[in-house]
C-alpha cells in the first residue's frame, strides 16, 4: 500500500526581527503530519533556530510530494531578506520582503501549489513606515484573492468574529453598515457549517453602543443598522441572537447557547478571547477560496531572539489548518 502525499501548508515566517522565525524553527520540531514548506529567508531561519538550540533539517522545496516528515524537517521557498536582521530591531528596508513571502504564499494557495497557509506574525507599523498601505494579513489575502472576508479568532471555549477590523475606532460606526453587515454574517453562518462542521450555527451579535444603545439614548447604530439587518437574516433561516450589550453579552450564560460571537470592533471582542485563551487561540481568516490560520498574538519584539516566547499558537493554528485541510478532503 502507497502512503498518501502529506497536505502542503505554506508558512509564513513574518517580521523577521520578530518571534516569528524562531515559532516557525520550534513548529517544525512537532510531530504534525504536514509537509510544512517555510517561505522566508533561510539563513534567517537557521539562526532563529540556533537561538533555540534546535536543530534544522532544512531543504528547498522541490514541489515534490513528501509522505512522511521527520521532526525538524523543513522545506524551504527561499526568498532573501533584504538588510540585515537583528532581533528586536525593525528596519524599514524588509517590509517588501515581509509582503513577497505573503504574495508568494497566497499565490500557491490560490494555484493549488499549497492546502493552505499558516502566517507568523508581521509588524504592520513598520510595513507603513515604509510608506506601503497595509492594515494586516486579513485584508491583504482578501484583495489577492479577490474575496470578502471575516477575522475570526477561536479558543477552546469561545469563536470571536470580527464585523471591522483595523481601522482607527472613530471610523468604524460608519464601517458598519445594512449590506456589510449581512455579507460578514454570511460568510460566518458558511463557514462555521462548512469549515467547523456546525449544521445550525448559532450566531450571537453584538451592539456597538453601551447597552447596546439603551433604546436609542446611548447611540441608534442598533436601531438603524443591526436590528433590520439580523431581522432580515432570521427570516432567511439564520439563528441569531442579538444586538446584546457587550459587557454581559460573554457571561457563560449567553455564551454557552451560542458557537460564535460577532464584535462590533477589533476591541470589543479579542480582549476577552485573548484573556481567555491567549497563546492557544488561532486566527482564521473566514471567506477566503483557500484556508489561512495564523496567531493570535503579535510579533512580541521584546522577546525576539530570547529563546522566550511560546510556540504554543502556531501550533495550534498549523494543527487547525491541517484539520481543515483533511476535512476539506473527505
Ligand atoms: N497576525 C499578525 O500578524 C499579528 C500582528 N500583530 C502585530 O504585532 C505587533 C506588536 O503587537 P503588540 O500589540 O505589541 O502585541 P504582541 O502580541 O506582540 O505582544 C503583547 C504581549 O504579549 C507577549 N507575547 C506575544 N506573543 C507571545 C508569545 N508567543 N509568547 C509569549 N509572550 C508573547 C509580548 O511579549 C507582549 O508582552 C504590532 O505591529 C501588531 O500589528 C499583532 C497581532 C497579530
Ligand atoms: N489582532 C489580530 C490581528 O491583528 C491579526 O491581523 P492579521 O494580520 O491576521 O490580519
Amino acid at each position: 500500500m502507497t502512503a498518501s502525499p502529506l497536505p502542503r501548508l505554506a508558512v509564513t515566517l513574518g517580521e523577521p526581527a520578530g518571534i516569528g522565525p524562531e515559532l516557525v524553527a520550534e513548529l517544525a520540531r512537532t510531530d504534525l503530519a504536514a509537509d510544512l514548506i517555510a517561505i522566508g529567508d533561510g539563513e534567517l531561519l537557521q539562526a532563529a533556530a540556533h537561538s533555540r538550540g534546535l536543530k534544522l533539517d532544512l531543504r528547498d522545496d522541490d514541489g515534490r510530494a513528501l509522505e512522511r516528515r521527520e521532526r525538524g524537517q523543513l522545506r524551504l521557498i527561499a526568498t532573501p531578506a533584504a538588510a540585515p536582521v537583528v532581533a528586536g530591531k525593525l528596519d524599514r528596508a524588509n517590509a517588501g520582503y515581509v509582503l513577497s513571502t505573503l504574495a508568494r504564499a497566497a499565490d500557491g494557495c490560490l494555484a493549488g501549489e499549497f492546502d493552505a497557509v499558516v502566517t507568523a506574525p508581521v509588524q504592520k507599523s513598520i510595513i507603513n513606515d515604509a510608506g506601503i498601505p497595509f492594515s494586516g494579513h486579513t485584508e491583504y489575502f482578501a484583495l489577492r484573492a479577490g474575496a470578502e472576508v471575516v477575522m475570526m479568532l477561536a479558543a477552546a471555549e469561545l469563536r470571536v468574529a470580527l464585523a471591522t477590523t483595523h481601522l482607527p475606532l472613530s471610523a468604524v460606526p460608519a464601517a458598519i453598515t445594512h449590506d456589510g453587515l449581512q455579507a460578514t454574517l454570511r460568510i460566518v453562518h458558511a463557514d462555521l457549517q462548512r469549515k467547523f462542521g456546525i449544521a445550525r450555527p448559532r450566531i450571537l451579535v453584538l451592539g456597538l453602543n453601551p447597552h447596546a444603545g439603551e433604546g436609542g439614548h446611548l447611540g441608534r447604530e442598533e436601531i438603524d443598522v443591526i436590528t433590520p439587518a439580523l431581522e432580515q437574516l432570521r427570516a432567511e433561516g439564520l439563528q441569531l441572537t442579538g444586538p446584546l450589550p457587550a459587557d454581559t453579552a460573554f457571561l457563560p450564560g449567553p455564551l454557552g447557547r451560542h458557537d460564535a460571537v460577532l464584535a462590533m470592533y477589533h476591541d470589543q471582542g479579542l480582549p476577552v478571547l485573548k484573556a481567555l485563551g491567549f497563546g492557544q487561540a488561532v486566527n482564521i481568516t473566514l471567506g477566503l477560496p483557500f484556508i489561512r490560520t495564523s496567531v493570535d498574538h503579535g510579533t512580541a519584539l521584546d522577546l525576539a531572539g530570547r529563546n522566550l516566547a511560546e510556540a504554543g499558537s502556531l501550533i495550534a493554528a498549523t494543527r487547525l489548518a491541517l484539520e481543515l485541510v483533511v476535512k476539506s478532503r473527505d
